[in-house]
């Protein structure tokens, strides 16, 4: 039997499905015995809800983008409407949605800018757009939201995380730069309990749901915009942000480096191409990089699209937690490791920060150990021919 899953609808469960698995999908359908109200199922509801909504909101900007949407922050990367407008959608759903709870968000953007004179005529921009996305959604009286609403949202974001307690942790854009080129971007929402993540949620609106692999031919004909979510202990699934039902999604089971492929960022100010491509060569892969913006990465990884994802970030860039939360979930749910590059898992309880040794990698428990020692030779050369 099958219920169609609306992203939208709040309090939809995870329906079974018998569609017997393909030999070379690493899709497997929900079975009933899966079916179960987990510990967190408001809220993987009201998450998967939010992204939705803030993907809508980001597709409506990214087709019709303004001269005047984007801004530089002071660190001089890209800000726009929509990151801003999605962030306040996130919170205010959210907070909405699960109101019973203490609420706590780590967030990427803050209102500082939009507070500063001159600044009116964006504001009134996002306003707009929040109040459009939202229009649907009867359920909230406080509809619609003034300017100064739309501030205290975004501000909402502002906590500190931590090891304590419950904090939602959101990237309301993440790879600003591919949505500005009109490439892939994604919501990326996580959930922390004391410190550990457990739940995330991935909107990657011009992803394919057909694989990006190198493998795989791409079919111009497949539906763009997945849905990933995972709850620790329960899987990672993938569905249309359109909603479809969800399909249960594992990593690549490849075991020969050679086969494997590999992503890495798609800006070389974000990740050292250079050393990734000598860990290439040194493992044996054969296929080029595949490099894509944001933690649609993380997606593509999980469903097998490719076998590894590494990041390795220029000397002294320090990692934000809402860059790797909700992506790194997405992938250890789907049978994959994600660690730092000595092997060390990623430790989310520090506050915005993650402590790293040199990087990130992520891939399947079969491959990682060659992969990190080959990690560890380049670096070790690297600093040698220095
Ligand atoms: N110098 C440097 N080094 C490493 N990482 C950086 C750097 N500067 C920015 N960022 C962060 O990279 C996020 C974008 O993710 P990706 O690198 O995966 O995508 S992309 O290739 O840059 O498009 C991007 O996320 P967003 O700001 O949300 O787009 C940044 O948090
Ligand atoms: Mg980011
Ligand atoms: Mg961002
Ligand atoms: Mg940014």
């Amino acid at each position: 039997m099958y219920i169609t899953l609306s992203c939208l609808r709040a309090t939809t469960i995870v329906v079974p499905t018998l569609i017997p698995k393909t030999k070379t999908s690493t899709f497997s359908l929900i079975t009933s015995s899966s079916l179960s109200m987990s510990t967190y199922h408001k809220e993987l509801a009201a998450a998967k809800k939010a992204a939705c909504l803030a993907a809508r909101l980001c597709q409506k900007v990214q087709k019709s983008l303004l001269q005047s949407d984007v801004q530089a922050k002071l660190d001089k990367s890209p800000v726009t409407v929509a990151d801003y407008g999605s962030q306040a959608v996130v919170s205010f759903v959210l907070e909405h949605e699960l109101s019973a709870e203490p609420f706590s968000l780590v967030a990427e953007e803050d209102s500082g800018d939009l507070r500063k004179d001159g600044s009116q005529e964006t504001l009134d921009r996002i306003t707009m757009l929040v109040n459009d996305t939202l229009a649907n959604e009867n359920a909230y009286s406080a509809l619609p939201l003034s300017a100064e609403n739309v501030l205290t949202a975004i501000d909402k974001g502002i906590s500190e995380g931590g090891p304590v307690g419950r904090h939602w942790v959101l990237d309301p854009i993440d790879g600003t730069k591919g949505f500005l080129r009109g490439d892939q971007y994604a919501i990326a929402l996580a959930l922390l309990d004391r410190g550990r993540v457990v739940l995330g949620v991935l909107a990657c609106p011009n992803l394919s749901l057909a694989s990006i692999g190198m493998q795989t031919q791409q079919s111009s004909a497949s539906q763009i915009g997945c849905l990933f979510s995972a709850v620790i202990g329960e899987g990672t699934f993938m569905q249309s942000l359109d909603g479809s039902s969800p399909v249960k999604v594992n990593v690549s089971a490849i075991e020969n480096p050679e086969e494997a492929s590999f992503f890495e960022s798609f800006e070389a100010a974000h990740s050292l191409h250079d050393l990734t491509s000598s860990i290439a060569k040194k493992l044996g892969v054969k296929a080029p990089p595949v490099r894509i913006d944001s933690q649609a990465k993380y997606g593509a990884l999980s469903r097998g699209d490719g076998a590894i994802y590494l990041r390795f970030p220029h000397a002294g860039y320090r990692e934000k937690i809402w860059d790797h939360a909700a992506g790194s979930i997405v992938v250890t749910e789907a049978g994959g490791l994600v660690t730092d590059a000595a092997g060390n898992p990623l430790d989310f309880s520090k506050g915005k920060y993650l402590d790293l040794y040199h990087g990130i990698v992520a891939t399947n428990q079969k491959l990682m150990p060659s992969l990190l020692k080959a990690i560890q030779e380049s670096i070790d050369e690297k600093a040698s021919s220095l």
